[in-house]
């Protein structure tokens, strides 16, 4: 059995060491790095062999960038400067973009490139192809273009290298769960992270069988065209800025129009074709992140029993943010696909089952989303870093001299660190601002402070860049003095070992993303501070309550929102002034956590929560539920004398039609099988409904000693009784209603020939069209859905949309409750030896399950559940004949 992950980019790439290296791209400026860095210079040779010494008493900032330039190659990123495939990497690992080829040699995209930044120019470009004659190619007239043919100079020596991009926790966590053993038999899919036009047909071949052979991996090979338009254009521009709560709608933002979902969808579907074309049954698939939204779906079409399991690892947005992608519909059902969709914490969680509900009009339950005819579960479960390969890595190679190094540099001062890509997400912008805000509110920390800032850069982000520039200018122009520079602002990454030693002498770490899925640099940072004697440090972590993170730290941080600036300067002199047993009492609470939800335990949990879910559809599927087994239920029948019936009507005993529609005569066959099962007085029978009392008196009228459950738990009818029990108190359901009703105004005013019906315990909003169901009603019946969900959470009352109506009834009454009240109410004495439930739909599965309990109590020995609906079910049985077919069973039995 193989556990595919699913993933961007492989945790391996290639190296073209022989290779005379490829001109650098036109954005190389702005990665902030130039093919020197790929040389050590000799300023840090000689900084690295610890000759030369600042005369200053603090470094100027270029200076302090010197210091840091430790040997910014591809070695620098990984601990002891190895290459070894399935070594540790930072969790985040801020690689930028397009960056990775400057660390490797290795080939430059052949792609065409972007369409223009501003809608004016894009539709002159538009109208400038639409004018180019027919036979010639576009590409011909495209100055820009770049030879797309192979080139045989990339026909060379070549090695495999463990991937600097990519992400570092996933990466990390599956290398922990392997030596552990929590997981087995990995097979890597992924792309090797550079363009691949330029490698020919056999280059190709040769670096996948070796890949496959060598490091469990599967690589998928698209055109140059499907990654720049995937990644930089779909990805970067607009699902990243989404998800994390930043609608691109700037005028001159090339995410005004989906140009590039086409691409998107290219390479997700080369990602499911490779998973296909390998998968064997029982395997077990998951897929991870934002990048790869369609995949659950694409290979659900060929393998509709595959264990699918999805992971986002980014934040998932409000519902609101949400709806305003154009292709929202395709990346809903895309995840669809899955058994199990997972997030880093509930939040995310619960937008996306919102979104959903809201978007694609699916009920959403507590546990997940019931769609027609299958069920996706949805959880959260936080990834974590590998704790113990962590401080192992702290123990090796240069991280204790740098430890000394950055000590002795900055002797005497408290330093604040941090490491961020700087894209606009990380708040980094608002940091230096809260910073600056810190230094001229509290003059007194002015010399003893010192903001150290790695920020990692984008190759497409000019105006952050400016603008933190104009920031970082403005600090030094006012707090820096001769002997001392309050912040170092890093332009480019670290080394690993500085990056361990930063985090092991830091004073507080301070983390502003704006939203952030998770943020595993301050996971890292707890380990890097524990240490006996002199190396503990236990300092407190400032950290965004906008972060995965914030949420299982359970305020053991130091929360922050990144826009209050007064609050976050606050916050930094609090952890400054933090005395120590405080610091150690929040520092083991943090500790325990990072401990606990590690990303070993993280893929265990995962791994095990997908087998859960995928055993349970399967045994839900209609093809693995039995048929009912007639003989079975007739011996049974005929062994036992107290039975108990519970037979829903709509859908169930009588052809399904909406609640208001059915008829209010049963047809004659209904009412003769009920009376002749209650002829043999050793039968109790109860119908279940969504109907109202006086409609169900009036279409049993016939049928004396019937039990009658209405309005779907409500009231209770009792066997051989008469009177009504309510279990609903009226006064409390008329102040929910009088709430709804006020919500359900809204939308009925805004729903063309919709409305309202009013039962004893439930509303129904209708909103069927002359029988059909439009797009933008049922919209607007998911949002009011959610509306009614949100704002009535305290009134113990749920809106479920149905396919033309949604349903607004009490959380503590359902017919599962009445089935219960029944069952108690028959005593021990009277308690049934065989038990018999029928049901079609959504409201009878509590029931299915209320049975189930009593089975697996012992409470009754001859217990059958049986679906005559073709949705998943937990029923035991299923009747495929339908509501005849149920007829007929009770005709058979009745006759015994
Ligand atoms: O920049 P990309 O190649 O598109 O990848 C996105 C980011 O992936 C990783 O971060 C995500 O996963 C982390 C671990 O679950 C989580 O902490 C973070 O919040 C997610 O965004 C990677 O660490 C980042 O460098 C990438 O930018």
């Amino acid at each position: 059995m193989t556990t595919f992950v699913v993933s961007l980019f492989l945790p391996y790439t290639i190296d073209f060491h022989d290779l005379p290296e490829e001109a650098p791209p036109r954005s190389l400026a702005d990665i902030g790095r130039t093919d020197s860095t790929r040389n050590v210079n000799a300023s840090q040779a000689s900084l690295l062999s610890g000759v030369s010494q600042s005369p200053l008493p603090t470094p100027s900032i270029a200076e302090h960038s010197d210091f840091f330039s430790q040997s910014p190659t591809v070695f620098t990123h990984f601990p002891k400067g190895e290459l070894k495939p399935n070594t540790l990497v930072r969790s985040d690992s801020h690689v930028p973009e397009g960056s990775a080829g400057l660390l490797f040699n290795q080939p430059r995209s052949r792609a065409d490139p972007p369409p223009p930044a501003t809608i004016l120019e894009y539709v002159k470009a538009q109208d400038a192809s639409r004018a180019r004659p027919r036979n010639l190619s576009p590409h011909a007239t495209n100055r820009n273009h770049r030879d797309r043919s192979v080139d045989p100079r990339w026909a060379t020596d070549w090695t495999v290298v463990p991937a600097v991009q990519g992400n570092g926790g996933l990466t990390n966590a599956v290398r922990a769960a392997l030596d552990t053993g929590s997981m087995s038999d990995v097979l890597h899919v992924g792309l090797i992270g550079f363009p691949t036009d330029v490698l020919d047909a056999q280059k190709k071949t040769e670096i996948h069988e070796k890949l496959e052979s060598e490091h469990e991996s599967l690589t998928v090979f698209v055109s140059d065209q499907d990654y720049d338009g995937h990644y930089a254009h779909y990805c970067k521009t607009i699902l990243w800025p989404v998800f994390h709560y930043q609608i691109p709608d700037h005028p001159k933002s090339k995410a005004f129009e989906d140009h590039s979902f086409k691409y998107y969808v290219s390479l997700n579907q080369a990602f499911a074709d490779k998973v296909i074309a390998n998968y064997k049954r029982g395997d077990i698939i998951w897929i991870h992140d934002y990048h790869l939204l369609l995949v659950p779906k694409m290979i659900r079409e060929k393998l509709p029993d595959a264990q699918i399991g999805f992971f986002l690892h980014t934040a998932f947005p409000s519902s609101e943010v949400f709806r305003c992608l154009a292709s929202r519909d395709q990346l809903l059902e895309g995840l669809l696909g899955a058994n199990l969709v997972a997030f880093q914490i509930d939040e995310y969680a619960h937008h996306f089952l919102q979104t959903c509900s809201r978007i694609l009009s699916v009920e959403a339950t507590e546990d997940g989303l019931q769609l027609d005819n299958r069920f996706v579960n949805v959880f959260s479960c936080p990834i974590g870093i590998d704790p113990k390969a962590l401080a192992v890595a702290r123990e090796e190679g240069d991280v204790a001299e740098w430890i000394k190094k950055v000590q002795d540099r900055y002797a005497g001062k408290r330093l604040i660190v941090a490491r961020d890509k700087l894209d606009n997400i990380r708040g980094v912008r608002q940091k230096l601002l809260a910073y600056e805000l810190f230094l001229n509110k509290y003059p007194e920390y002015k010399d003893k402070v010192v903001l150290i800032q790695v920020a990692t850069s984008t190759t497409d982000n000019d105006s952050l860049a400016s603008t933190v520039s104009e920031i970082v200018t403005r600090i030094e122009a006012v707090h820096s003095t001769l002997a001392h520079q309050p912040l170092v602002f890093l332009r480019q990454d670290i080394s690993f070992s500085q990056y361990l030693a930063l985090l092991s002498v830091a004073d507080t770490l301070m983390i502003t993303s704006l939203r952030e899925g998770m943020n595993l640099t301050c996971h890292e940072f707890v380990i890097c501070q524990d240490g006996e004697g002199s190396s503990k440090k236990h300092s407190p972590v400032i950290l965004s309550e906008f972060t995965g993170s914030a949420a299982i730290f359970e305020g053991t941080e130091l929360a922050v929102n990144p826009w209050d600036y007064q609050k976050c300067a606050e916050a930094i002199k609090v952890a400054l002034d933090m005395p120590d047993d405080e610091k150690d009492r929040r520092y083991i609470k943090l500790r325990d956590i990072v401990m606990h939800h590690t990303g070993e335990s993280w893929i265990r949990n995962l791994t095990e929560q997908l087998a859960t879910v995928h055993d349970e559809h399967f045994r839900r599927d209609m093809m693995s539920i039995p048929r009912l087994s007639h003989n079975k239920l007739i011996v049974n029948y005929k062994s036992t004398n107290k039975r108990l019936f519970l037979l829903d009507y709509e859908g169930t005993l009588t052809t399904w039609g909406n609640v208001s529609k059915t008829v209010l005569a049963s047809p004659q066959r209904v009412i003769d099988a009920l009376n002749d099962l209650l002829a043999d007085n050793r039968n109790i029978v109860y119908i279940m409904s969504g109907l109202t009392m006086d409609e169900l008196e009036m279409i049993f009228s016939r049928v004396p000693g019937l039990g009658l459950i209405a309005e779907n738990g409500c009231f209770l009818k009792e066997a051989r009784q008469d009177g009504w029990i309510a279990f609903a108190d009226m006064e409390k359901t008329n102040k929910w209603k009088e709430s709804v009703r006020s919500i359900l105004q809204y939308y009925i005013e805004r729903v063309e020939n919709s409305h309202v019906e009013d039962r004893r315990c439930s509303l129904i909003f209708h909103y069927k069209k002359d029988g059909k169901v439009d797009e933008a009603a049922s919209r607007q019946a998911g949002d009011c859905a959610n509306h009614i969900n949100d704002a009535c959470e305290n009134q113990r009352v749920r809106a479920i949309p149905t396919k033309d109506s949604v349903i607004i009834e009490p959380i503590d009454w359902d017919k599962g409750t009445a089935a219960k009240y029944i069952m108690a109410q028959l005593g021990e004495e009277d308690r049934p030896e065989f038990l018999f439930v029928a049901g079609n739909d959504r409201d009878d599965e509590v029931v299915f399950r209320w049975a189930k309990t009593v089975a697996d109590e012992g409470g009754c020995a001859n217990v059958e559940t049986v679906t005559v609906g073709t949705r998943n079910t937990v029923a035991m049985a299923t009747l495929t004949q339908g509501t005849t077919g149920l007829i007929n069973v009770l005709n058979k039995l009745a006759k015994l």
